[in-house]
């Protein structure tokens, strides 16, 4: 029988069926970070439950961590509290760890597949919504909640279901300043937040192959906010190369034999989904967010959408109300809104390739961010892209256009460490997440590509990326 990648990764794994279609399916990689994993922890310890695999389980600090003159401690009392913790967890567990000063810490979704924890061919699961990401490099990779964490701390299985399956077909090619941040975007905008509830989506296409494996990490890492239950790319050649030499990846004549196995991990011609879906990538213009949630998301040479335009009752209102949280009127052409900050890093774009494309738009244009922006920050997705983007000079690009080099973490991406919008600002952001609140109580979020965050931030508004590199500003 032809099967899916899916359906591959899910027979390899499956310890248990129950007639009702409840599942277990066992975890070859479990990431372990500081805000979901206390109480997983301290459940076992109540317990008296060992861990049942301290190697197969990985712990990272990010959410937390301050961007900036981190050699000094955390001052909030809270977020030491947790990150503490998370180091005194993984210590008395026996699991290995990069610690804040750690040179190759920084967000779990960015650093697994830098080191090669993740795997093409595991299942990998992590306490976070975000943890689709995985699937770019073939892993069958799940967001979990803390009871499940301490699940599979215990017993390294995952209850749960089988998904449906859902093909996005991606043919064509991206323009010139169009990325996979824009292909996501633009994804969720066609389907909505919920217009993948329930299922595994696997990508394909040109478009897709043609992608880097940072932009497929970015790919998966927004098919969560399609309400996706997992994403996937099939094993190629650019996978394998992004692999090779990891700390984590095997080496010699066990690389060698991975890779037989691996190159086994795509969907079998003709094999069956429950739901395919097409676009052509050249039809993707940049993509600008106006409201609250993903899908309210539209090309940046169009206008505000008018909710009176909307005939469905529920979604006029949720327009309204975002338009009202966001301070926006309707027919306001996307271009003519100022910006007061830029937020550039987040597991959906803090990786090498996210901080050149934005440092590229910068480098070529010239020139300082504008007078209104007050603060524009980069914050590397790891340690090691840190070290990467210096060793280009990267950081100077950066620091000449006026923009704060900080130090990796979650960051602005989420207020839960020292990096927020204040009440009214708004910010253009290469994060996945544009929720009332997200950056700072108040805080208005507009998602976009690091490219068109850096155009951005020298215009202090919106511009389209592609005429902005012609130089035209
Ligand atoms: C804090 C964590 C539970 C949360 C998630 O699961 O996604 C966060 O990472 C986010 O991006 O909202
Ligand atoms: S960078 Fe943002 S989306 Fe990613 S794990 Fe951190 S808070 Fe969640």
């Amino acid at each position: 029988m032809m099967r899916t990648l899916y359906d591959k990764l899910w027979d390899e794994h499956l310890v248990d069926l129950d007639e009702d279609g409840g599942a277990l399916l066992y975890v070859d990689r479990h990431l372990v970070y500081e805000v979901t994993s206390p109480q997983a922890f301290a459940g076992l310890a109540a317990g008296a439950r060992p861990v049942w695999r301290p190697g197969a389980t990985f712990g990272v600090c990010d959410h937390n961590v301050p961007t900036a003159g981190r050699a000094g401690g955390i001052a909030d009392p809270l977020s030491r509290l947790q990150v503490e913790t998370l180091a005194r967890n993984c210590d008395d567990n026996g699991i290995p760890q990069f610690r804040m000063l750690d040179r190759r810490q920084g967000i779990v979704h960015v650093v697994a597949p830098e080191q090669g924890l993740t795997l093409p061919g595991m299942v990998v699961v992590c306490g976070d919504s975000h943890t689709s990401t995985h699937g770019a490099l073939a892993a069958l990779a799940f967001g979990i909640g803390t009871s499940e964490v301490e699940h599979v701390l215990a017993t390294q299985t995952l209850a749960t279901r089988k998904s449906r399956t859902m093909l996005v077909r991606i043919d064509g090619g991206l323009a010139p300043g169009c990325s996979a941040k824009d292909l996501a975007l633009y994804l969720i905008g066609r389907i909505g937040t919920a217009g993948a509830t329930g299922h595994a989506l696997e990508f394909t296409g040109a478009a897709v192959r043609a992608l880097s494996m940072e932009g497929r990490m970015t790919l998966c890492n927004m098919a969560i906010e399609a309400g996706a239950r997992a994403a996937l790319v099939g094993v190629d050649d650019t996978t394998l190369d992004y692999l090779r030499g990891r700390p984590y990846a095997p080496a010699g004549v066990q690389w060698d034999a991975a890779v037989k196995v691996w190159r086994g991990l795509v969907s079998d011609p003709g094999a069956r989904f429950d739901r395919m879906l097409a676009f052509d990538a050249a039809a993707v213009a940049p993509q600008v967010t106006w409201g609250t949630s993903p899908d309210m998301v539209a090309p940046v040479g169009a206008a505000v959408p008018d909710p009176d335009d909307e005939g469905d009752a529920g979604r006029r209102r949720a327009m309204e109300a975002a338009l009202d949280y966001m301070a926006l009127v309707p027919g306001t052409r996307i271009a003519d809104i100022p910006i007061d900050r830029v937020f550039i890093g987040s597991c959906t774009n803090g990786r090498i390739e996210d901080l050149r494309a934005a440092a590229a738009v910068l480098a070529a244009a010239g020139g300082r961010i504008a007078p209104n922006v007050r603060q524009a920050l980069v914050v590397p997705g790891s340690g090691l892209v840190r070290e990467q983007a210096q060793r280009e000079g990267l950081d100077r690009v950066f620091t000449a256009a006026g923009f704060e080099w900080r130090e990796p973490g979650c960051s602005m991406c989420l207020a839960m460490n020292d990096d927020r919008l204040a009440p009214g600002e708004r910010c253009a952001s290469t994060s996945n997440r544009n929720f009332e609140g997200r950056q700072g109580a108040g805080g208005r979020s507009h998602l976009v590509s690091p490219a068109m965050a850096a155009a951005a931030a020298l215009a202090g508004r919106f511009v389209d990326v592609r005429a902005f590199a012609r130089g035209g500003r």
